[in-house]
C-alpha cells in the first residue's frame, strides 16, 4: 500500500464530542511521535446540515462534505477510521438544530414540515438528508463484530455494576401485535438476475401511483416487502392502553424512530394519536394550523401550541391532564420535567431502553419519580418476542449475575445497507387504499401486499456478497473463540427462511468442522443463550442488522453496566477498517449533567479500546513499527486502566471522563517507557510517564476542582470549540506535560 498511514478520527455530538476535546490531545500527542497521522473529521449533526447548504452559506461558514468523503473512504483499501457514536436526529433534534445554527448566524432555511412548492420540497429534501441513522449505513460498509475482549469481562467481574433485583411476580411484560404487522405481512424473493423493480400502488379507484421505480437489485440479492397496517395497530394500542390501566402497570413504547427514520416515527405518531385520542379529536382544528405533528411526539404539542392566545393555550393543557386522569400511567423519561415516554421520539430508543428496564428489575420510572413495572409495547413481532424470552427467564431465575455470567458476542450482517437499514428509500405511507405491487423487467409481479390508507410499507435488500462474508466472519469467530455460534433466524419468516437456504449453501464453503454451529430461531436462540451465560459460558450470537443492534446492548448492559465498554469493529468488505468506539450513542443525558455541574461521566473505554486496534491495523497493513508498538503499548494500558478501576464516576466532584483520559496516558505512557524495542520512545515517553506519575495529585486535583458549577460552551449541537476545549482541558499540568512530548 503506497499512502501514508493515516487514523481519521471522527467528530461527533453530545458527550462523545465533549470527550473528544480531552482526549484527541492526548491521542495526538502519542501518534505523532511515531509518526502516525491522526486527521479529523467532522460529521456531527450540525455539519452535516451545514454541508447540505454550500450555495447559501458564506465562505467562512461553508463546511466540507466529510461524510461524504469517508463513505468514498470506506470502501477502499487504506480505510483507517475511528467512529464515534453520533446523533441520529428525530424531527425534534434536526429542527433544534436548523434553529441553533440559525441563532449562530448561519442562514438556514426553516424545516418545511409540508413543503408548498418545489423550492421548500427541495429545502425539505436536504435537511431530510440529515436525519436519522444518515452516518452508519453510509460508512459501515463491512459486517459488524461486537464483543467484549477478556480484559473488559474480568474488570466486570471484578468490579461489578449493580444489578436489579427480579421478583417471580413482576407484571411487567413485552406487549405485541398477532396480526397485521410487518412480520406477519413479510414477502421476500432472491433475485435470479441482476435487473430493476417497479413499486407500484394500484388504487382502489384505478389510478396507479408510481412509488419508485428503476431500482436496481443484483443477482443472488434477497429483497422482501412487508406492510404494517394502521388500523391493527390502533386497536392493538387501544388495547394495551385499556389493559394497561387495568393491571396497573406503566405503560411505555419502545421502537427505533431514529434508525428506522421513515416507518417507526409514523408508529410512534399513531401511539400519540391513541394515547391523546380525545385531546387531539377535540382540538384538531386548532392543532392542525398550529403544526402540531404527531410524529413528533407530544412535546410538538407543546411548542405548537406556544403560538396561540394563552387561554387556548391553557384549554389545551388543561384537557391533556384531564386525559392522563383517564389513563394508564406513563413511563416517565424526567419525571421532574414532566417529561414521558411520548413525548419525543428519541428519548426511548429500544436497543438501549430495553435494556435498562431489564436490568431495573423489569422496570421504569413513574411520575412519583419511583420504579414501577411496565407494559413494554414493541408492536411488530419481528424481534420483540425476544425481550420477553428475557422478561420470562428473570422472572424464574433472577437477576443476571455480572460477576459469573458468560458473554454473548455479535456478528451482525449489516454491509451495503443490508435488511431494514437501506428501507428508509423504499418505505412509504400509503395515500390511499389499494395494493402495492412490485414487478421485474419483465413485468413479473415480484411482491403484491393489500394495503388501506396510512398503512405503511416497506421494501428491504440484503446482497449476496455481504451474506458471504457474514457467514464467513461468523466461522471465523467460532474458531477463534472456541464458543458456539447460533445463527438467529426463523424459519417462519419469509426474508429469514431465504437466509436459512443461503447460510445453509454458504458455511459448505469452510471447514466447520468441530465447530458448533446452528441455526435457531430468535426466541429459542435467546433461551439457548440465557441458559448458558448463567452457567458462564459465551455464546455468539449470529444476526441480521436489527438484532445485530438490539443484542449489542442488551448483553453488554447487562454483562459489563454498559454497551460503551464493548470493542465493536467493521471489517470493511474492501479490506479497510471501521473501528466503531462502543456500542452505544450519544448519551445525551450525560451532556445535561456535564452542563449543570462540569462533570462528564462518558466512559471513553470504547475509544481506548477502538484506537488500539486501529493502530494494530494500521502497524500491520502499512508495515509500521512503531504504529504496533503503540498498539501494544495501549493495550497493555487499557488492562491497567480497568484493572485499576479509573473509569469515570457519575458523581460530581469525582474523577470523572478527563480524569480517566490522563490515567489512560499515565499508563499508555508508562508501558511504552517499560518497553525495549525502541530506544528514542522509551526516552521520550519515560520522561512523560515521570512527569505525569510526578504530578499526579496535583493534576487529579486540577481536573476535579473545576468540577460543581455549571458551564457555558455556546451551543449544543455546535459549540464553541474554544469554549468546549478549554472546559474540557482544565490541568494545565497536564497540558504543559502532553506539549512536550507533542514537540519531541
Ligand atoms: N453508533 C452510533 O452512532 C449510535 C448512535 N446513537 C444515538 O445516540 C443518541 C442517544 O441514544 P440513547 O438511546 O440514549 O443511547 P445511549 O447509549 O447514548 O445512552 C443510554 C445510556 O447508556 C449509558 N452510556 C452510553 N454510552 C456511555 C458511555 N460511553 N459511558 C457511560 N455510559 C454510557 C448512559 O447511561 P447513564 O445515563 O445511566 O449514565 C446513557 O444515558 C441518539 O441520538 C441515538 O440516535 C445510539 C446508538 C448508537
Ligand atoms: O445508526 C443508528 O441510529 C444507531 C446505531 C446503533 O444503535 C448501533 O449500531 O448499535
Ligand atoms: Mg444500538
Amino acid at each position: 500500500m503506497s499512502k501514508t498511514p493515516k487514523i481519521i478520527y471522527t467528530l461527533t455530538d453530545e458527550a462523545p464530542a465533549l470527550a473528544t476535546y480531552s482526549l484527541l490531545p492526548i491521542i495526538d500527542a502519542f501518534t505523532d511521535s511515531a509518526g502516525v497521522e491522526v486527521e479529523t473529521r467532522d460529521i456531527s449533526l450540525a455539519a452535516r446540515v451545514l454541508a447540505q447548504f454550500p450555495d447559501i452559506l458564506s465562505d467562512e461558514q461553508r463546511v466540507s462534505d466529510d461524510l461524504a468523503e469517508l463513505g468514498q473512504l470506506a470502501k477502499t483499501p487504506e480505510a483507517n477510521i475511528i467512529k464515534l457514536p453520533n446523533i441520529s436526529a428525530s424531527g425534534p433534534q434536526l429542527k433544534a438544530t436548523i434553529k441553533e445554527l440559525q441563532s449562530q448566524g448561519y442562514p438556514l432555511p426553516d424545516y418545511p414540515e409540508e413543503p408548498k412548492n418545489d423550492e421548500e420540497a427541495s429545502v425539505k429534501a436536504r435537511y431530510d438528508k440529515a436525519k436519522g441513522s444518515a452516518v452508519n449505513p453510509v460508512l459501515r460498509e463491512g459486517n459488524s463484530d461486537r464483543r467484549a475482549p477478556k480484559s473488559v469481562k474480568n474488570y466486570a467481574r471484578k468490579y461489578p455494576h449493580r444489578m436489579g433485583e427480579w421478583s417471580a411476580d413482576s407484571k411487567s411484560h413485552v406487549a405485541h401485535m398477532s396480526e397485521g404487522d410487518f412480520y406477519g405481512s413479510e414477502q421476500s424473493a432472491v433475485m435470479e438476475k441482476a435487473g430493476t423493480l417497479k413499486i407500484e400502488l394500484q388504487q382502489k379507484d384505478g389510478t396507479n401511483v408510481v412509488l419508485k421505480e428503476g431500482l436496481a437489485v443484483q443477482a443472488g440479492e434477497v429483497i422482501d416487502a412487508a406492510s404494517m397496517s394502521s388500523r391493527r395497530l390502533r386497536s392493538f394500542i387501544d388495547s394495551q392502553i385499556s389493559d394497561a390501566k387495568e393491571s396497573g402497570v406503566l405503560f411505555s413504547l419502545h421502537l427505533k424512530a431514529t434508525m428506522m427514520k421513515v416507518s417507526d416515527p409514523i408508529m410512534f405518531g399513531i401511539v400519540v394519536e391513541e394515547f391523546y385520542k380525545e385531546v387531539l379529536e377535540k382540538h384538531a382544528d386548532v392543532l392542525k394550523s398550529a403544526g402540531f405533528n404527531p410524529n413528533s411526539g407530544i412535546g410538538d404539542l407543546y411548542s405548537a401550541i406556544e403560538k396561540l392566545p394563552s387561554d387556548q393555550q391553557e384549554a389545551i393543557k388543561g384537557d391533556v391532564e384531564a386525559l392522563y386522569q383517564t389513563r394508564p400511567a406513563m413511563a416517565m423519561v424526567n419525571s421532574h420535567k414532566g417529561i414521558t415516554n411520548l413525548h419525543v421520539p428519541s428519548d426511548v430508543i429500544i436497543d438501549a431502553s430495553m435494556p435498562a428496564m431489564i436490568r431495573d428489575s423489569g422496570k421504569m420510572w413513574n411520575a412519583n419519580d419511583e420504579l414501577q413495572d411496565a407494559k413494554a409495547v414493541i408492536p411488530d413481532r419481528c424481534y420483540a418476542t425476544i425481550y420477553q424470552a428475557v422478561i420470562e427467564d428473570c422472572k424464574q431465575h433472577g437477576a443476571f449475575d455480572p460477576t459469573t455470567m458468560g458473554s454473548v458476542p455479535n456478528v451482525g450482517l449489516m454491509a451495503q445497507k443490508a435488511e431494514e437499514y437501506g428501507s428508509h428509500d423504499k418505505t412509504f405511507q400509503m395515500p390511499a387504499d389499494g395494493t402495492v405491487v412490485v414487478t421485474d423487467d419483465s413485468g413479473q409481479t415480484v411482491f403484491s401486499h393489500t394495503v388501506e390508507a396510512g398503512d405503511i410499507w416497506r421494501m428491504c435488500q440484503t446482497k449476496d456478497a455481504p451474506i458471504q462474508d457474514w457467514v464467513k466472519l461468523a466461522v471465523t469467530r467460532a474458531r477463534d473463540s472456541g464458543a458456539p455460534a447460533l445463527f438467529w433466524l426463523d424459519a417462519n419468516r419469509a426474508h429469514d427462511a431465504q437466509l436459512i437456504k443461503k447460510v445453509e449453501t454458504y458455511l459448505k464453503d469452510h471447514d466447520t468442522a468441530g465447530l458448533d454451529i446452528r441455526i435457531l430461531a430468535p426466541v429459542d436462540a435467546m433461551k439457548v443463550s440465557l441458559e448458558r451465560i448463567r452457567k458462564g459460558e459465551d455464546t455468539i450470537s449470529v444476526t441480521g442488522n436489527v438484532l445485530r443492534d438490539y443484542l449489542t446492548d442488551l448483553f453488554p448492559i447487562m454483562e459489563l453496566g454498559t454497551s460503551a465498554k464493548m470493542l465493536s469493529i467493521v471489517p470493511l468488505m474492501n479490506g479497510g477498517g471501521l473501528f466503531e468506539t462502543g456500542a452505544g450513542g450519544s448519551a445525551p443525558k450525560h451532556v445535561q449533567q456535564f452542563l449543570e455541574e462540569n462533570h462528564l461521566r462518558w466512559d471513553s473505554l470504547g475509544e481506548f479500546l477502538a484506537l488500539a486496534a486501529s493502530l494494530e491495523h494500521l502497524g500491520s497493513t502499512f508495515g509500521n513499527a512503531r504504529a504496533t508498538l503503540l498498539a501494544k503499548a495501549l493495550d497493555e494500558a487499557n488492562g491497567q486502566f480497568l484493572d485499576s478501576n479509573k473509569s469515570p464516576s457519575r458523581k460530581v466532584g469525582e474523577l470523572d471522563n478527563r480524569g480517566s483520559h490522563f490515567y489512560l496516558a499515565l499508563y499508555w505512557a508508562e508501558a511504552l517507557a517499560a518497553q525495549d524495542q525502541d530506544a528514542e520512545m522509551k526516552t521520550l515517553f519515560a520522561r512523560l510517564a515521570e512527569t505525569l506519575k510526578a504530578n499526579e495529585a496535583a493534576i487529579v486535583d486540577e481536573l476535579n476542582s473545576v468540577q460543581g458549577q455549571s458551564v457555558d460552551i455556546q451551543g449544543y449541537f455546535r459549540p464553541s470549540g474554544e469554549l468546549a476545549s478549554q472546559a474540557m482541558r482544565p490541568s494545565k499540568t497536564l497540558n504543559d506535560a502532553l506539549a512536550m512530548v507533542a514537540k519531541g
